[in-house]
């Protein structure tokens, strides 16, 4: 999809494009404001390379261009061009919409109207080819959270890939990110400290009353808010949440079976309503979430924070083409748990279940694969698990484990 939306664009025409990114005319300043974020869910592109010419705005999904006019355009030469141009964009198989200036200065609402028209009848006639949007699903291990200064570098990674102000000028400001922390060395430190002991079976912390007081406090409180701080200074306009904020993650207390695990919150899969999430991305916040969830009857319930990162990938994708990414202190999934220089590059289920046999996969890495596996099996892209000090090679598939289905 990638290279066919720029129509054959030479080298020259992406310079071209870059410098008219970065002086565009009021204008075209106003209506981008008002499709870049969009009711109708689209990725509009301005400034976008196209055969030989530079468009003011594209969808791909709705092959839909519209060009800005200037007085310029009254010119009979410059008409002429203006001709040629549409004539062969069209050729491509685009729509192309055309207004002056003063349309959109003085009756932007009928501009507004006239794209929403032309996208309604795209649509009605099934030209539109769905390109979702990239989201990217972080979670941050434990013990990356529990060392100041490892968290410190990794935020600022994160900062970059996100648009925070340290980031290098990319005209249109970073990718979509959620950020999901654990904590859970720090709470049992921290708990250790108060007399309040911490238990785990099969990697599910024992919640009982004073715990999940602790928990709350730990992780939504001290880590979630030093996160944010940190993220604010970065020029990150994060926003810290839990699952009961917003009622973005609703869940069940698990019920007592041979374990009572107290209050452990099990996510209602189904219940996790992405457009909540989207409405928080849409208007620019990134969402930080803390591994607490609630039960929608005024129970705080406490729960794993790699099933959290899974059960929010898995709900976005119905809406984007979501990566998760399982940040912890290891180089990856590694033949030797404690030598990095032995990162499995890819896992399937297959050999999977041989290293887990072989007991080269134990502990917390089995319940982080089998997210791994649940999100892939549901319309999550791509799973990958590696080093937080990676983060931009994690990303573009450079490093870590990449989990797949075959
Ligand atoms: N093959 C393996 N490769 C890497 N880590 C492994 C492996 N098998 C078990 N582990 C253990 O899994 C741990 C990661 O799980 P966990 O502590 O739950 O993650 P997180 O820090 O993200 O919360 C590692 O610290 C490591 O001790
Ligand atoms: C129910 C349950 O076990 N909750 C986890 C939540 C924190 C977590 O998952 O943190 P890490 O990513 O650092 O492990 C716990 O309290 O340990």
């Amino acid at each position: 999809m990638k290279e066919n939306m720029f129509y054959g664009a030479s080298h020259l025409i992406f310079q071209k494009a870059e410098e008219l990114r970065n002086r565009m005319t009021p204008a075209e300043e106003l209506l981008w404001k008002h499709i870049h974020i969009n009711e109708w869910k689209l990725k509009f592109r301005r400034q976008h390379p196209i055969s030989n010419y530079v468009v003011d705005f594209y969808c791909h999904a709705a092959r839909l261009v519209i060009e800005l006019d200037g007085g310029i355009h009254e010119v009979e030469e410059v008409k002429i061009n203006d001709q040629v141009r549409e004539r062969n964009l069209k050729s491509l198989g685009l729509t192309v919409l055309r207004f002056k200036n003063e349309e959109v200065f003085q009756n932007k609402s009928t501009v507004l109207k006239t794209i929403k028209d032309t996208i309604a009848t795209i649509q009605e006639n099934k030209q539109l080819v769905i390109e979702k949007e990239k989201l990217v699903v972080i979670k941050i291990g434990g013990n990356i959270v529990d060392s100041e200064p490892v968290l410190a570098s990794f935020l600022e990674s994160f900062s970059k890939l996100v648009g925070g102000h340290t980031s290098p000028p990319s005209g249109d400001g970073g990718f979509k990110a959620i950020l999901i922390h654990g904590g859970g060395k720090v709470a049992t430190k921290i708990g250790e400290s108060l007399g309040i002991e911490s238990k785990y079976v099969d990697g599910r912390r024992i919640t009982d009353a004073a715990t999940i007081d602790l928990v709350t406090m730990v992780y939504a409180g001290l880590i979630n808010k030093k996160v944010i701080a940190q993220l604010q200074s970065l020029g990150c306009n994060a926003i810290g949440v839990t699952g009961a904020d917003g009622n973005l993650i609703p869940a069940n207390k698990r019920p007592v079976k041979e374990i009572d695990y107290g209050f452990v919150g099990d996510v209602k899969s189904d219940k996790i309503n992405a457009q909540n999430w989207s409405g928080l991305l849409e208007h620019g916040f990134i969402p930080v979430v803390a591994p607490i969830t609630h039960d929608g009857k005024g129970q705080l319930l406490n729960t794993n924070a790699d099933t959290i990162a899974q059960e929010v990938a898995k709900a976005m994708s119905n809406l984007y083409e979501v990566s998760l990414i399982y940040s912890f202190e290891k180089a990856g999934v590694l033949l030797d748990a404690n030598d990095d220089a032995t990162v499995i590059s890819n896992i399937d289920p297959t050999s999977y279940e041989q290293l887990k046999a072989e007991g080269k996969i134990f502990a917390g890495m089995i319940p982080k694969l089998d997210n791994a596996f649940a999100a892939l099996n549901s319309g999550v892209k791509k799973v990958v698990i590696g080093k937080a000090e990676h983060l931009n090679d994690l990303i573009n598939g450079e490093s870590g484990t990449s989990i797949t289905n075959s």
